[in-house]
C-alpha cells in the first residue's frame, strides 16, 4: 500500500463528512443559499492568495527540474488565470474585484492559510506537500462526486464549479500531487511519516471546516 492509499484509507471518516457537508450537498443539488457561496467565494479568494505561495516555497523546496517547473507553473496558472477566473465567476454573484480585493479574512481562512504556510515554510518539501494536498485531492473527489448528480453540472451558478473541480485536466494536477507526496515520501523514518500524517489530517479537518464555515458564514465575533 501506498503512504497516499494508507492517508486516504484511515481519513475516510472526515472526508465521507466533507462529502456529507450540506454545502457540498447543496451545491449539487442546486438548492445552496446564493448568500453562502458568496461568502464562500470571497474567503476562498483570500485562500488562493496564500495557497499559491505554497507552489513558490514548493519551486525553492523541489529536488528537481521537473518539479520545480511543475511548480512554477502552478503558482502561473493559480495567479494569472485561476483567479482571474475566481473574478469573473464572482461577479455573477454580484462581488466586485474591490470587494474581493479589500475582504477581510473569516477565523477559519486565517487558521487554515497560515497553518498550511507554517508547514510549508519551516518543513520538508514532504511536509508542504502533506499541507497543500487534501485541498487538491478532496476537491477532485468532491468534483466527480457532484458530476454524477444529474443535471448538477448544467445548474447556471453552481455548474462551473462542478465541471472545474472534475475536470480531466485537475484531475492530473491532483494525480501529480499525490505521486508527488509518494515520492517524497519514501525512505521517511515512522516518526516523520507521522508527522506527514498528522500535517495530512489537520489540513483535510481544515476542509471540513471551511464548508462549515462558509455555510454559516462565520466571521469574527466581535464587528471591530
Ligand atoms: C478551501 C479550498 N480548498 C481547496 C480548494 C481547491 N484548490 C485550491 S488551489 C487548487 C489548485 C490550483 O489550482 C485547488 C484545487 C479551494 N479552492 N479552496
Amino acid at each position: 500500500m501506498t503512504f497516499t492509499e494508507h492517508l486516504y484509507e484511515k481519513l475516510q471518516p472526515i472526508w465521507r463528512k466533507n462529502h456529507a457537508h450540506p454545502f457540498v450537498k447543496e451545491m449539487g443539488d442546486g438548492t445552496l443559499d446564493q448568500d453562502k457561496f458568496r461568502f464562500y467565494m470571497i474567503q476562498d479568494y483570500i485562500y488562493l492568495i496564500d495557497y499559491s505561495k505554497l507552489f513558490a516555497i514548493g519551486a525553492v523546496k523541489a529536488t528537481n527540474l521537473e518539479d520545480m517547473g511543475k511548480f512554477a507553473e502552478l503558482l502561473n496558472s493559480t495567479m494569472n488565470e485561476e483567479m482571474a477566473l475566481h473574478r469573473q465567476y464572482a461577479e455573477r454573484f454580484g462581488i466586485s474585484n474591490e470587494e474581493l480585493e479589500n475582504a477581510e479574512a473569516s477565523p477559519v481562512t486565517l487558521a487554515y492559510t497560515h497553518y498550511m504556510l507554517y508547514s510549508a515554510q519551516n518543513g520538508t518539501l514532504a511536509e508542504l506537500l502533506a499541507a497543500l494536498l487534501p485541498c487538491m485531492w478532496s476537491y477532485w473527489e468532491i468534483g466527480k462526486e457532484l458530476n454524477e448528480v444529474p443535471g448538477a453540472c448544467d445548474h447556471e451558478l453552481y455548474g462551473e464549479w462542478i465541471k472545474m473541480y472534475s475536470s480531466e485536466e485537475f484531475g492530473e494536477l491532483a494525480q501529480w500531487c499525490i505521486e508527488l507526496m509518494d515520492k517524497a515520501a519514501e525512505g521517511k523514518s515512522e516518526e516523520e511519516l507521522q508527522k506527514l500524517e498528522e500535517i495530512f489530517l489537520n489540513t483535510t479537518r481544515y476542509e471540513y471546516m471551511f464548508w462549515d464555515m462558509a455555510y454559516n458564514r462565520e466571521m469574527w465575533p466581535t464587528d471591530e
